[in-house]
């Protein structure tokens, strides 16, 4: 049997980077970058007002108060937008609003509500600081600074910054383009009818959604019987808007494992066992004339499920010229469990403040406890059981952050 390692390795032995893309802005949100990105313009942009009020001296306005106000000639208004240069005179005032430009000579804000909002004329009752209210230039981001990092997933956060900064597009990573097909002649539709000994295809929308989830996109979900004919033909034509396929079901010792049956005769398929739990039998290989990587799921949902984090995410991530490995975490266990001696056991756990528990029922037919699962705990092939306070390594869930 293969190591996970092992397969792991043999899947992104599959797979080579995508070229970069160019997105503009808006359709950034949720991409994770493909270069650092440096500013193209100092924030602030320009020395401004903080405050809506008079731009003054400071120093004009020593011992100003409530009680001993200053009376100073307003020279004028500046608003927000003004791209006229000021200067300030001594001694005078300069309305200004929030965000309008500092007249040079200015060096503090007295706001509006430390005056009788004078407009020729203005009783200041406040000795600023000098700098009082003063956004200065660059003192947020200075231009040609680093703001993002290569590998950053752009936030709302950081597209605000990024506008700000005034980079209208961005080189980010490419979204892989995955083909899913579920096999097996149980499989209805879902809304369906269920007539006795039929199923839902939930593999199809588990991985659809996997996969997008996963950073990728989704160019087509399908569904093959049992019937080797079914496949005929299916990876000789043009697939050059796919970069993946991914199949479920039928690759292990049933008599209708037509998935196995028909990919060892194409040549380009492997079908091994994986020391793992679940998620033992599994096949990796390239179809078709542009020798294209497939990666073949066992069809139990939850194998599936957990051989999506373990292989198929690592090769989506690789494609996208991104780190294979997603951020492991660690965490304790918050309660004791056992796990098959041999194997690498994924049990699903739901992490909280105590620590990581398994989710519920750990059949690899149990979508019920998956769905409140957070991670998949790692449990070597050496360890039968965890106890309460044990050290465990945790996959993160795709689309759980
Ligand atoms: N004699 C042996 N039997 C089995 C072995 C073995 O080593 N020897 N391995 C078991 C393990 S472990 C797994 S995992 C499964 C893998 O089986 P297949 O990949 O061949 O999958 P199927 O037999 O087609 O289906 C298994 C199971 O999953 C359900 N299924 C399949 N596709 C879907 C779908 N799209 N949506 C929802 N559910 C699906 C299917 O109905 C079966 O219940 O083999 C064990 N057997
Ligand atoms: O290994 Mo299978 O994937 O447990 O159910």
């Amino acid at each position: 049997m293969r190591s996970v390692e092992e397969h792991r390795a043999a899947v992104l032995s599959l797979v080579s980077p995508l070229p970069p893309v160019s997105v503009g802005l808006s359709e950034s949100l949720g991409r994770v970058l493909a270069a650092d990105i440096a500013a193209a313009v100092d924030l602030p942009g320009f020395d401004n007002s903080a405050m809506d009020g008079y731009a003054v001296r400071a120093a004009d306005l020593a011992g100003a108060a409530p009680g001993s106000p200053v009376v100073v000639e307003v020279d004028g208004d500046i608003p927000a937008g003004d791209t006229r240069h000021h200067e300030l005179r001594p001694g005078a005032a300069m309305r200004i609003m929030t965000g309008a430009p500092m007249p040079a000579g200015a060096d503090a804000v007295v706001p509006v509500e430390e005056s009788d909002g004078g407009v020729e004329r203005a009783t200041l009752t406040l000795a600023p600081a000098v700098g009082r209210h003063v956004r200065r230039q660059g003192e947020d981001v200075r231009s040609g600074d680093v703001v993002l990092r290569a590998g950053t997933r752009v936030t709302p956060g950081r597209l605000a910054l990024l506008a700000a900064a005034n980079v209208p597009d961005v080189l980010v990573a490419p979204r892989p383009r995955v083909h899913v097909l579920s096999t097996g002649d149980e499989l209805v539709p879902v809304g369906g009818h269920l007539e006795h000994g039929r199923i839902v295809d939930s593999n199809g929308a588990m991985l659809a959604a996997l996969v997008r989830a996963g950073g990728g996109e989704l160019v087509g979900v399908g569904h093959l019987d049992d019937d080797p004919g079914a496949w005929t033909g299916l990876f000789d034509v043009d697939d050059s808007g796919t970069d993946l396929y991914l199949t479920t079901g039928g690759v292990s010792m049933g008599a209708y494992d037509t998935v196995k049956e028909v990919l060892s005769r194409t040549g380009g398929v492997e079908f091994t066992k994986v020391a793992m739990r679940p998620g033992m039998p599994q096949g990796a290989g390239v179809v078709g004339p542009r020798r294209t990587p497939i990666i073949t799921l066992p069809g139990n949902p939850v194998s599936s499920f957990v051989s999506f984090h373990v292989f198929v995410l690592p090769a989506l991530r690789a494609l996208a010229g991104l780190d294979p490995a997603a951020g492991a975490t660690d965490a304790v266990a918050a309660q004791g469990w056992s796990s098959v001696p041999g194997k690498v056991e994924l049990t699903r756990v739901v992490l909280d403040g105590d620590g990581a528990r398994p989710s519920g029922g750990q059949g690899s037919h149990m979508l019920g406890a998956l769905a409140d699962a957070t991670h998949l705990a790692v449990v070597d092939a050496a360890t039968t059981e965890v106890r309460q306070g044990d050290p465990v390594r945790l996959i993160p869930l795709v689309g759980q952050d």
